[in-house]
């Protein structure tokens, strides 16, 4: 399915909604009239590198405004501070590279998360301890974050990120850097969030696509040019026999968008 317009998934309201989204910067136009919904489960943000993923991601996570367009969150407009901050409490964002101070602990760097999203006292701990659970780092709780290999930075990284239980989920290219055996870790966390919330997550990697993602959307020097299932994405490809749904099919669906809308990768 190829788009330009504006399309729903399921039929049921989106979490997130961007309508007709323009992002500059001084004279770089990073997002061109983007038209978007995030569902619940898994989408995957696929484009080349500077194709407006990031830049997308700040306009769900309320980092940034659209300076045309509109942007929908939970069913409400994001505009003024209220309502920023109290759809902040319900979102959750791993960004491509976050800052911690090395010296707190695993438990103490999503206590502050915790007490960032105005997560209620009364309930912190048991968050963090179920944070933690989720992403496999009850152990090293108390282990400090300057002392963590990449992939438990990473998992700790997600923890923070869902402690406040959020109804939506953004990770810019959460498996970046990390090993084979921690990336088929990472996609059987990813799927669980999904089941629980909107997951976003922008990547490069064909075969996490394949493996974990629901919705797919692919952004092209600014503009939405695909949305649609993976299955949808690998049917773009010529040749493709409609029934395998692997890493090279969802590649081949991919350069088959990029190859139509011209663009060099
Ligand atoms: N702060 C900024 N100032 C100026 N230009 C920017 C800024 N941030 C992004 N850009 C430009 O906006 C465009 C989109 O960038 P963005 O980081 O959103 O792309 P991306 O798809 O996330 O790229 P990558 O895959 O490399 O992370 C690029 O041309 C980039 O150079």
């Amino acid at each position: 399915m190829s788009v330009d317009s504006h399309t729903t998934a399921g039929g049921s309201a989106p979490t997130a909604n961007v309508e007709g989204a323009t992002v500059r910067y001084k004279t770089v136009v990073a997002l061109d009239g983007v038209h978007a919904d995030f569902h619940p489960g898994t989408t995957a943000l696929l484009g080349p590198n500077g194709a407006g993923k990031t830049t997308l991601l700040s306009l769900l996570s309320t980092a940034r405004q659209p300076d045309q367009g509109a942007v929908s969150l939970l069913g409400a407009p994001v505009r003024g501070r209220a309502n920023v901050r109290r759809v902040r409490e319900r979102i959750g964002v791993l960004p491509q590279s976050f800052g911690y101070y090395p010296r707190y602990t695993v438990r103490e760097f999503v206590e502050y998360a915790a007490w960032l999203r105005r997560v209620p006292s009364t309930e912190r701990a048991g968050r963090v301890r179920e944070a933690l659970g989720l992403v496999e780092l009850e152990r090293y709780a108390d282990r400090r974050m300057g002392a963590l290999s990449g992939g438990m930075l990473r998992r700790a990284g997600i923890a923070q990120a869902v402690v406040n239980r959020p109804a939506l989920v953004l990770l810019d290219e959460p498996t970046v850097g990390l090993d084979p055996a921690q990336r088929i870790g990472f996609r059987t966390l990813i799927r669980a969030l999904g089941e629980r919330s909107a997951v976003v997550m922008s990547t490069h990697l064909a075969e996490d696509v394949a493996q974990v993602c629901d919705h797919i959307h692919v952004l092209l020097e600014g503009r939405m040019r695909f949305t649609g299932s993976a299955a949808e994405l690998c049917a773009e490809a010529d040749g493709h026999d409609g029934t395998t749904l692997d890493g090279s099919a969802v590649e081949a669906g991919y350069l088959a968008v990029v190859g139509r809308n011209g663009v060099p990768v």
